[in-house]
């Protein structure tokens, strides 16, 4: 029976992250809550990606930007970024509902976690960092205006211990360590990705029990490469542990089934570069899979079953042994027409067979515009202006 006074909450206050907001909605509706589903967005979300998240979320509300604006305690996270998760505690001002739990656009629920709502404000899970500290990432909350000016007004007494929203919410419920275990989610609900380094051991013990993984930290999925043959996710950094690879997969894989096909969908509805997405799939599925990423993302324990070869004649994803069996890796990717778009993407310089939104993105509009100017459509007035091709011979004559 859907419940309608409660609600799954994020927020993601660009196109980026909400990227990651798409992915974790279209999981829990993939894993049937009957929650509602509500998006937070601040006005730098494009009006496409608006209309996006209106296919995933129930509810897609805009809501100001909070910045703490506090860049001496964010430099000590190394995240200059982080001050605008502040404009995270609108979440209390959502009080259409009795009871949320608020959800990072960079966690993903591995299967339903609807009991959750049995649980009371505030709940949340310890913080690997600093387990005395909770994480704000997963967080059963109740809203309540006169909490929120609580908050807005501790904000503005003390600030922030880490410049985020996680130090003013931990100062500001600071008996969640002592005071009610219940109030303690089970680690398993807020798995922080950079635990399956740092007790690899309790990670075989209880990995399989996950139920939430958060991608806390950096690089987050959208930022990593990925490899749609091999199933394998290429890293900046050389973080290539087994199982991490296996969450990355399971965000990739919902990525190109699940939200890839919406994006299409609205291009074709916007009247924008038709079938675009679809291109970059077709072009994947027909290049050799990066030797090089698999070489190294090569997993160091050979008693595990995860392959870094493309994928089996069953098209599954790698499973590792303790994962079998979980409603885990669900998605496959979606077949697309072949169209004569497809073959354009040929001359695309660059491979897309490892694919980052961002590159992706830029390539398309390149190609784009090529096609543009093979068409006869220049864009005289702009880009392709006297001014502007004489102020590009005069750097290059230099
Ligand atoms: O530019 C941004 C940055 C963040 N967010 C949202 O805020 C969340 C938190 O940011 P994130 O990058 O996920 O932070 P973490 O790497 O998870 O870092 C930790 O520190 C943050 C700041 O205190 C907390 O918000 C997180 O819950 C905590 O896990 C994101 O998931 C998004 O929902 C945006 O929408 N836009
Ligand atoms: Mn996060």
């Amino acid at each position: 029976m859907p419940v309608t006074d409660q609600a799954f909450v994020t927020l993601c206050t660009n196109d980026i992250y909400s990227q990651g907001a798409l992915v974790l909605g279209k999981s829990l509706r993939n894993h049937e809550t009957s929650r509602k589903l509500v998006v937070m967005i601040t006005s730098q979300v494009s009006g496409r990606m608006r209309a996006v998240l209106g296919k995933v979320f129930d509810e897609v509300l805009e809501v100001d930007i909070l910045d703490s604006a506090d860049l001496v305690r964010l430099s000590l996270l190394k995240r200059p970024e982080l001050g605008v998760t502040f404009t995270k505690i609108q979440c209390w001002t959502l009080t259409q509902y009795t009871k949320c739990v608020y959800m990072d656009a960079d966690t993903i629920p591995l299967r339903n976690i609807d009991e959750l709502f049995d649980r009371e404000e505030f709940s949340a899970a310890p913080d690997s960092g600093w387990p005395d500290c909770f994480n704000s990432g997963v967080f059963v909350f109740r809203p309540s205006l006169d909490t929120f000016r609580r908050l807005l007004q501790y904000a503005e007494d003390n600030g922030s211990f880490d410049g985020g929203d996680q130090g003013l919410l931990n100062s500001f419920f600071s008996n969640w360590a002592t005071a009610d275990i219940s109030k303690h989610l089970p680690f398993i609900y807020n798995l922080s990705i950079s635990s399956v380094y740092t007790y690899i051991p309790a990670f075989k013990q209880f990995g399989s029990e996950a139920k939430v993984v958060h991608f806390i930290g950096t690089p987050k999925p959208w930022n990593c490469k990925y490899n749609p043959q091999s199933k394998w996710v290429v890293e900046e950094e050389a973080l290539n542990g087994e199982q991490h690879q296996l969450f990355l997969v399971h965000w990739w894989e919902t990525y190109i089934s699940d939200i890839l096909p919406l994006l299409t969908e609205q291009e074709e509805f916007d009247g924008t570069d038709k079938h675009q997405f679809g291109r970059i799939e077709l072009q994947m599925k027909s290049e050799n899979p990066s030797s090089d990423c698999s070489k190294e993302a090569q997993p160091d324990n050979p008693g595990h079953s995860v392959s870094s070869q493309p994928s089996s004649s069953s098209g599954q994803p790698p499973l590792d042994d303790s994962l079998q069996g979980q409603d885990l890796l669900p998605s496959q990717l979606s077949p697309q027409p072949v169209t004569e778009d497809s073959f354009h993407m040929a001359h695309l310089s660059k491979s897309v067979s490892e694919l980052s939104i961002q590159e992706a993105e830029e390539a398309l509009k390149m190609e784009e515009e090529r096609r543009k100017w093979e068409e006869g459509h220049i864009d005289y007035m702009g880009k392709y202006s006297f001014d502007n091709i004489q102020k590009k011979l005069d750097r290059f004559l230099q």
